[in-house]
């Protein structure tokens, strides 16, 4: 869980005309702190992340990378310091060929080195991309960089572009490989500020979950890029939708959002705290889609521990009636128990007791919308302190 400033803040360098949200120190330090006042921290977001554009446009003579001075006056390890003195985890970016996509020096010919530079930083985390290499590399490259930051001995969570790129190609990603390389990873194309963006990947991850879940657990997660919550494109209930199905597939809950402008329901859906309790399920499951209902609202469910299951039910397309669904707790998954207690996520309304022989119903609005609810059997009667 963190925040990223590419979706928010891509590669603005031009701090004279965009002085509060060029790529600079100063919007990273003052990220960083709203981080922790506005209860992000708290909440699990830890992770504060610089994607591409922080770079110089050359390395040192020495070869070892460095940051735009202008932007980053203090240096990156001084900035580190400062993020870690927050209690925060910081984060990088680099490329594994010869530039970056924005064009500044890539890793290519200078992995041990730049793995050094970032371990020197103290940096936490680093998005190794794609760009500007022979996708027929990775299934090497990649490893090579994982074994270069091993070497430095300072742990570093590892986030990779490298099958995102071979499934562009329409290459068949070798995951197996990739869940032992990489922490984490990007599957496919990068988000925008738009509903269309977001349902776009939800289906891609949906059309392709068969062969992505075996691979998803703790400590290797697919990554269907980030959260766009707080920003210009969704609506409310489209915001809902997105955390709610990025709970349910326990993908890492990165940010990209100006924290100095967000609005307080935006900051409600993305602290929603059973939402996280979903998304941060010990279990690691990647939720599924299990159903596709009157031809467009669809259920996805995610196991939980202590025998809950989550539920999200999605409306994706704008047809502007709200439907009354009605579906039986066996098309459910559930028949385990004979009844079981539904609760409605985002508010915790207790919604009742339902056999499982039963309906269960409620209504869904269009465009983007969710119903999410979860369930615990009523017979093993549970403490439901850790999703609350
Ligand atoms: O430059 C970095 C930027 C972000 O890191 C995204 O998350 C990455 O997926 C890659 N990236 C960009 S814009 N990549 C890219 C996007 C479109 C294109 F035609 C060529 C490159």
């Amino acid at each position: 869980m963190g925040w990223l400033t590419w979706q928010r803040f891509r590669c603005v360098t031009d701090c004279h005309l965009y002085p509060d949200t060029c790529i600079s120190e100063k919007l990273i330090r003052t990220q960083a702190k709203l981080l922790v006042d506005g209860g992000y921290l708290a909440a699990g977001y830890e992770y504060i992340i610089i994607d591409d554009c922080w770079l110089n446009n050359t390395r040192a003579a020495d070869g070892s990378l460095q940051p735009d001075n202008q932007r980053f006056p203090s240096g990156i390890r001084a900035l580190a310091d400062y993020i870690h003195s927050l209690g925060l985890k910081f984060g990088i970016y680099e490329d594994y060929g010869t530039a970056t996509c924005a064009g500044y020096p890539g890793s290519l010919g200078h992995l041990e080195q730049d793995a050094q530079t970032f371990a020197s930083w103290t940096v936490d985390y680093l998005k190794l991309d794609g760009c500007n290499a022979d996708i027929k590399d990775f299934d090497t490259g990649y490893p090579s960089m994982e074994r270069a930051l091993n070497v430095t001995g300072y742990p570093i969570a590892y986030s990779c572009s490298w099958p995102a790129y071979q499934e562009f190609s329409k290459m068949k990603p070798n995951y197996s490989a990739i869940a032992q390389t990489c922490n984490l990873w990007r599957n496919w194309g990068d988000i925008d500020d738009s509903w269309d963006s977001v349902y776009s990947i939800i289906q891609w991850f949906g059309d392709n979950q068969d062969r992505l879940s075996p691979f998803h657990g703790p400590g290797h997660w697919n990554d269907p890029d980030m959260i766009v919550v707080g920003n210009y494109g969704l609506s409310p209930g489209q915001s809902r939708a997105q955390m709610a199905l990025w709970s349910i597939m326990a993908a890492p809950l990165i940010l990209s959002v100006d924290l100095r402008t967000i609005s307080d329901w935006a900051r409600d859906i993305i602290l929603n705290k059973n939402l996280i309790a979903i998304n941060q399920d010990p279990l690691g499951a990647m939720g599924r889609r299990i159903l596709k209902l009157n031809g467009n609202v669809e259920v996805w469910s995610k196991a939980l521990i202590n025998n809950r299951t989550a539920f999200v039910a999605l409306f994706p397309q704008p047809y502007g009636t709200p439907i009354h669904m009605s579906i039986n707790l066996t098309d459910l998954g559930l028949g385990r128990f004979d009844e079981y207690d539904f609760f409605e996520t985002f508010h915790d309304e207790f919604l009742g007791k339902y056999h499982k022989n039963e309906l269960y119903n409620f209504t869904i609005n269009p465009s983007g919308d969710v119903h999410a609810f979860y369930v615990e059997s009523a017979s093993t009667k549970t403490y439901r302190l850790d999703l609350i």
